[in-house]
């Protein structure tokens, strides 16, 4: 059996956004993928816009993966990153194969203005004047959001479309899920020794991740 879930400042912080985290988890283009509805133009625009957000992610979950290696005070915690790092090299690749069917052609595709506010926020999170624990709670909140809405997707009682079940199996599976708990039990432990002044940026980044994130479903609508 799993083992039940410490609550930490993450639970508390999420119980004080409820809405917002709710917002950015059951997007009305997430609603529309599991009810069936969903319009294909909307979702080849969130594909070519996310493949340009992945590649900037990456640089992201790089300097995550560096920090992890200096400032985590546990060896398995750069693993745990490094394994989001692997799985982010064969989402770069499934990005491309989803691409070619839907005929999206990446190279063409503008970052929208939501896009590029998501980069910038995640360019200034690198730098080293950010804590690391302030840094991990906006790493876990970013794959936690596409895992939560994606797993919504494969549901008991979904209607989501046979073409689009891959893309809600990358993030909606298991092992991804699993991925997410080991992150935000990282980010858990680094945000107990946290100072005050990280706890309330930590706090803050959470609720930007989640903004952005709605912003970025957004886009979809066209
Ligand atoms: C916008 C967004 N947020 C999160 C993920 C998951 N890595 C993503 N691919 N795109």
């Amino acid at each position: 059996m799993e083992k039940p879930e410490k609550r930490g400042m993450i639970d508390t912080w999420l119980d004080k956004h409820r809405s917002l985290y709710t917002a950015a988890t059951r997007h009305d283009f997430v609603v529309s993928i599991r009810d069936g509805s969903v319009d294909l133009s909307s979702f080849k625009t969130w594909l070519g816009q996310d493949y340009l957000f992945v590649r900037e992610f990456v640089p992201f979950v790089a300097n995550v993966l560096i920090r992890a290696g200096k400032e985590s005070g546990e060896t398995s915690d750069m693993e745990v990153v490094l394994g989001g790092l692997a799985s982010l090299n064969d989402e770069i690749e499934w990005f491309k194969n989803e691409g070619s069917k839907w005929g999206v052609d990446f190279s063409t595709v503008v970052a929208q203005k939501a896009n590029q506010e998501y980069s910038r926020f995640l360019e200034a999170l690198m730098s080293s004047e950010v804590e690391y624990s302030v840094v991990l709670t906006a790493f876990w909140a970013i794959e936690a959001v596409y895992q939560e809405s994606f797993a919504h997707c494969l549901g008991d009682g979904n209607k989501t479309p046979a073409e689009l079940t891959g893309a809600c199996n990358r993030w909606g599976n298991d092992g991804f899920r699993q991925y997410c708990l080991s992150v935000k039990n990282i980010a858990e432990r680094c945000l107990e020794n946290a100072s005050g002044d990280a706890l309330v940026e930590a706090e803050d980044v959470l609720v930007r991740v989640l903004e952005h994130e709605v912003a970025f479903w957004e886009m979809s609508r066209g």
